[in-house]
């Protein structure tokens, strides 16, 4: 299938010549959940902006289902809903009313029946006659979203969608955003928060001084995760690994003082028990042993910090 959003080689410098993105190329499908991650001032809000049309590219090219954002902006912004980081507008505004204009701004004819299923899709409808000033924030973010789905967009922008929430607000916002996938959208989020990205995208995208450093599904980063490294303390120096401990892969280091094994914590096995049998049969003993884990935030933190 044709991805829903195709970014080629993508780039955007400001008036003051800053480059904000560079060259980032992307494919997004149609129904997936793709969470950008990355720190203050990556580019990320830059980038979902231009998909949106609010920023003009400097270089490379992006579609939305087939169309081109520049010379078909209205086709393709009429299939996106925009959810900013916070709600400016409307205080004074019913919920109903603030949905409900909103799909105007896109020329859809007014549809009460739509704004009544976005709102009970998003447990609003009981406060349809609210004023806006007097929800509480999770509701107020509720809104956001609500407007942004006015239109009956297929792609959804989430920017920041839990920037500054209580633990309490983050996790009933990925429950919304779970159910709004199963609806069919397809959902682009930007996130600070590691553990966002982990909770509920299927991809994750890492972003960093405008390039997009690596595109992965969620499975295949957590299972980077879920490697462990086993390292033993030697009593005696090794000048080389017997032919019998050949099949672990094992690495010799510290001027052959340490041994380190690498395992899969997700594994039926990790092997260690045999090893550590086959080690000794081997007649090689050990003072000291430890194990460590590479995170999907030291994964990170790397891969921000070479792209430095
Ligand atoms: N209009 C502009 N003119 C010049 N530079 C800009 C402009 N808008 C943004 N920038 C710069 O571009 C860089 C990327 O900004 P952007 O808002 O896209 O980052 P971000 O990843 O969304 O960050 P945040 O998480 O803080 O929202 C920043 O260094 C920002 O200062």
């Amino acid at each position: 299938m044709d991805p829903i959003v195709s970014i080629k080689a993508l780039s955007k410098r400001y008036a003051n010549g800053f480059e904000a993105l560079k060259s980032v190329t992307l494919d997004i499908e149609k129904g997936e959940i793709l969470a950008l991650l990355g720190p203050n001032g990556a580019g990320k809000t830059t980038l979902i902006s231009t998909i949106c049309g609010i920023v003009t590219p400097s270089e490379g090219s992006v579609t939305v289902a087939g169309h081109d954002i520049v010379t078909d902006y209205r086709k393709t912004r009429a299939m996106i809903g925009l959810v900013p980081q916070e709600l400016t507008t409307d205080a004074f505004e019913s919920v109903f009313d603030t949905v409900s204009f909103t799909r105007g701004l896109f020329g859809k004819k007014r549809d009460d029946a739509v704004v009544e299923r976005v709102l009970k899709s998003l447990s609003l409808w009981d406060k349809k006659d609210n004023k806006i000033m007097m929800l509480s924030g999770g509701m107020k973010r509720r809104v956001l979203i609500a407007k942004a789905l006015a239109h009956e967009p297929e792609i959804l922008f989430l920017d920041e969608p839990t920037a500054g929430v209580d633990m309490e607000l983050r996790k009933d916002m990925w429950e919304v955003v779970r159910d709004l996938r199963r609806t069919g959208v397809t959902i682009i989020l930007t996130t600070h928060y590691i553990e966002e990205a982990e909770e509920i995208a299927d991809r994750i995208g890492v972003i960093n001084n405008g390039e997009l450093l690596l595109v992965e599904e969620k499975q295949a980063l957590m299972q980077k995760m879920g490697q462990k490294q086993l390292t033993l303390d030697l009593q005696a120096p090794l000048d080389a690994l017997p032919d019998s401990l050949m099949d672990y892969a094992l690495e010799l280091g510290d001027g052959g003082t340490s041994l380190t094994y690498t395992y899969d914590t997700q594994a039926k096995r990790t092997g260690i028990t045999a090893l550590l049998g086959d080690l000794s049969a081997a007649g090689i003993s050990f003072r000291d042993l430890r194990t460590s884990q590479s995170s999907l935030e030291e994964i990170f933190v790397s891969l921000v910090k070479d792209s430095a």
